[in-house]
């Protein structure tokens, strides 16, 4: 739990081949840059880094569908991952530092494997514009990182392809907010899904807090694990120009934070994504010092002191 003070374990997963524009492998050189380690430390914790994750070697691999690319090398990262991340979760706060967001196809079932060694429920909060639920046959990008979520929710598509799940997420603990950009064979299957989408017409019209409240009271009502996969192009990119796949008319640098903060309060996140950050597309570092900086407000930074549940 978010019990201060944490134990943060760093991973850096330097995956691009998901991604459409390479330049993600150098994401965690630049979270490095811009002292993700140190904004943590700052605020108590500790932090372990765990270096560099390798991918396993990869297999030759065939898919009917001609525009999938890099598969067999975004399979071996999710394979190496997928064991990486239930070895990391054994104890502490682990933090996997992307990388493109085909990395939430390796953390993200390794993690629920471990939720259910521990018996405990788990959840997602996805934070994204993209749903990033294509299948392997519905993609027409190609691009792998449009998919971990078809995929960690068990959809049929990848057997045989990727590696078989430990266990799926089930839909239903599935959050994602700040959706903006869905490609017509994602709105069809998001039609028959049980997860919660909150699209950026839902932020405008509630607010964000009241719509992470109600997630966030379930996983406390289920005594759940919480994951947070925390896609950069969540954000505007007025604020966060350092991504591949940028989306006007996303959450502000307020909302972001306000959210990050309400997560810290809700002491229930258990690990954490960082991932799409392209260094080779941002303005001197800009996005990378943002998203340490949200980092901050999730590990328990706050404007004024609100231990008393008030300004002070
Ligand atoms: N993780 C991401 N940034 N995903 C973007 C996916 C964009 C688009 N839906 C595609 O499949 O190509
Ligand atoms: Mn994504
Ligand atoms: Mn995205």
């Amino acid at each position: 739990m978010l019990h201060p003070p944490l134990d943060c374990k760093i991973l850096a997963v330097p995956v691009q081949e998901g991604a459409g524009r390479m330049g993600c492998e150098m994401g965690p050189a630049a979270f490095r840059a811009a002292d993700l380690a140190g904004a943590i430390t700052e605020l108590g914790h500790s932090v372990r880094d765990l270096g560099t994750l390798l991918p396993a070697q990869p297999r030759r691999l065939h898919h009917d569908n001609p525009a999938l690319e890099h598969l067999p090398e975004v399979v071996a990262w999710i394979e190496a991952l997928t064991q990486a991340a239930y070895e990391a979760s054994a104890e502490g706060f682990p933090i996997f530092v992307g990388g493109d967001h085909s990395l939430a196809a390796g953390s993200i079932p390794g993690l629920a494997r471990r939720a259910q060694a521990l018996g405990k429920p788990f959840f997602v909060l996805w934070l994204d514009a993209h749903p990033d639920f294509h299948t392997l046959e519905s993609t027409t990008s190609g691009h792998l990182h449009g998919t971990p979520v078809a995929y960690f929710t068990g959809l049929k598509s990848f057997d045989g392809i990727f590696p078989p799940l430990p266990v799926p997420v089930d839909p239903q603990n599935v959050c994602m907010m700040g959706i903006r950009s869905v490609d017509a064979a994602e709105r069809a299957a998001l039609r028959e899904t049980e997860m919660t989408i909150h699209d950026m017409r839902a932020i405008d019209d509630h607010g964000i807090a009241p719509l992470l409240s109600a997630f966030l009271k379930r996983v406390e009502e289920a005594d759940g694990l919480l994951h947070v996969s925390f896609d950069v192009d969540f954000l505007d990119p007025s604020i966060a120009p350092g991504v591949g796949t940028p989306v006007v008319g996303g959450p502000t640098l307020r909302e972001a934070h306000l959210l990050m903060e309400m997560l810290h309060e809700s002491g229930r996140v258990t690990s954490l994504d960082l991932v799409e950050l392209n260094p080779f597309l941002d303005e001197r570092g800009r996005t990378a010092l943002l998203m340490v900086d949200l980092v901050g407000s999730l590990m328990g930074r706050s404007i004024l002191d609100r231990s008393k549940g008030t300004y002070r």
